[in-house]
């Protein structure tokens, strides 16, 4: 089943297009990533999906229902972790997890809260106002999931976190995929995207790149580099690698075809070649890659 569905959604704030006939489905259970560089439209469409700015062009579903008709019964099935974090200063942060907990008509489990506090490392007598950039993410991180929502819409939520943070927030975010959420994240830290999530979207300028599966996609194709005064470009090239750099003494190549072939043409070279590098393209190369064949398309 589609969580989200977006259909063709556009926006236009005044003459500028922040967002640009967008579609793509987040199914249940996906760990969704959501990718772009700064001003790409990314809080923007999170936006549109939890329909605090309405779409100029589309539509959009959640959970097979159209918003805003049913917009109240939708959204308590949502968590959401905004960008930037801006709660009531004076509450703190034990009151604001209570407010949560009321909204949604939940009494709530006291070993639960306890356990998202020390998990988090969070000081529940602190006034928000008084926390760190940090600890007030971290508070919204626990509001946005006290509520056992089945989907989590989380707008960089590692933005403020120290490392040993983002790894318990992941670990956590992968114990809720694992139990059936369905999570749609968007961040700038493509290792971690590369690392948990089993899906990826690529949006540049309000334009959707691409999308991939990251189950299995990057596992196939080989990112190879050659080293040497004499770099067999034209017979890489013969086998089907792409050559996507070429210096002086170093080219480096995408190769998805059958590795036998590659590596008995490596083999031929190897007297002329210093280093030979065979691994696999990481998340940073493809999104690269994609991102200059859209340019070169245009
Ligand atoms: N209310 C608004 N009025 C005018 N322009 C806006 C408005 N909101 C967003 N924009 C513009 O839309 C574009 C997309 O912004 P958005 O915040 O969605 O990008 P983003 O991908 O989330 O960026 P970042 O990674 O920097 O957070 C930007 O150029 C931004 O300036």
């Amino acid at each position: 089943m589609s969580v989200i569905e977006l259909s063709h959604i556009s926006k236009r704030f005044g003459k500028f297009v922040a967002v640009d006939d967008l579609s793509f489905t987040v199914e249940k259970g996906e760990f969704f990533g959501f990718i772009g560089p700064n001003g790409a439209g990314k809080s923007t469409t999170m936006n549109m999906i939890l329909n605090f700015i309405k779409q100029s062009r589309g539509e959009i579903a959640l959970f097979g229902q159209q918003i805003p008709e049913h917009e109240l019964d939708v959204k308590i099935r949502i968590g959401y972790v905004p960008s930037d974090v801006r709660f009531y200063p004076q509450l703190s942060v034990q009151d604001l997890i209570h407010y949560t907990l009321d909204f949604h008509h939940i009494k709530g489990d006291k070993a639960e809260i306890d356990r998202y506090c020390d998990l988090f490392q969070i000081d529940r007598k602190k006034k928000f106002g008084d926390l760190s950039l940090g600890n007030k993410k971290k508070v919204a991180l626990v509001c946005s999931m006290i509520h056992h929502p089945e989907l989590l819409i989380m707008d960089e939520p590692t933005n403020g976190l120290d490392p040993l943070m983002h790894a318990r927030l992941f670990r956590l975010l992968k114990e809720k995929q694992n139990q059936g959420v369905t999570i749609f994240l968007s961040s700038h830290n493509l290792k971690e995207v590369e690392d948990y999530c089993s899906k990826v979207a690529f949006i540049k300028a309000g334009r959707l790149v691409g999308v991939e599966d990251l189950t299995t996609v990057n596992k196939k194709v080989k990112i190879i580099t050659l080293k040497g005064e004499k770099l067999p470009v034209e017979q890489m090239e013969a086998i089907g690698a792409e050559c996507i750099k070429q210096e002086d003494h170093e080219a480096r190549f995408i190769y998805e075809q059958e590795l036998g072939r590659l590596f008995a043409t490596l083999s031929q070279f190897a007297a002329d070649l210093d280093d030979i590098t065979v691994g696999d393209r990481d998340l940073e190369e493809q999104f690269m890659a994609m991102y200059e064949n859209q340019e070169a398309a245009r």
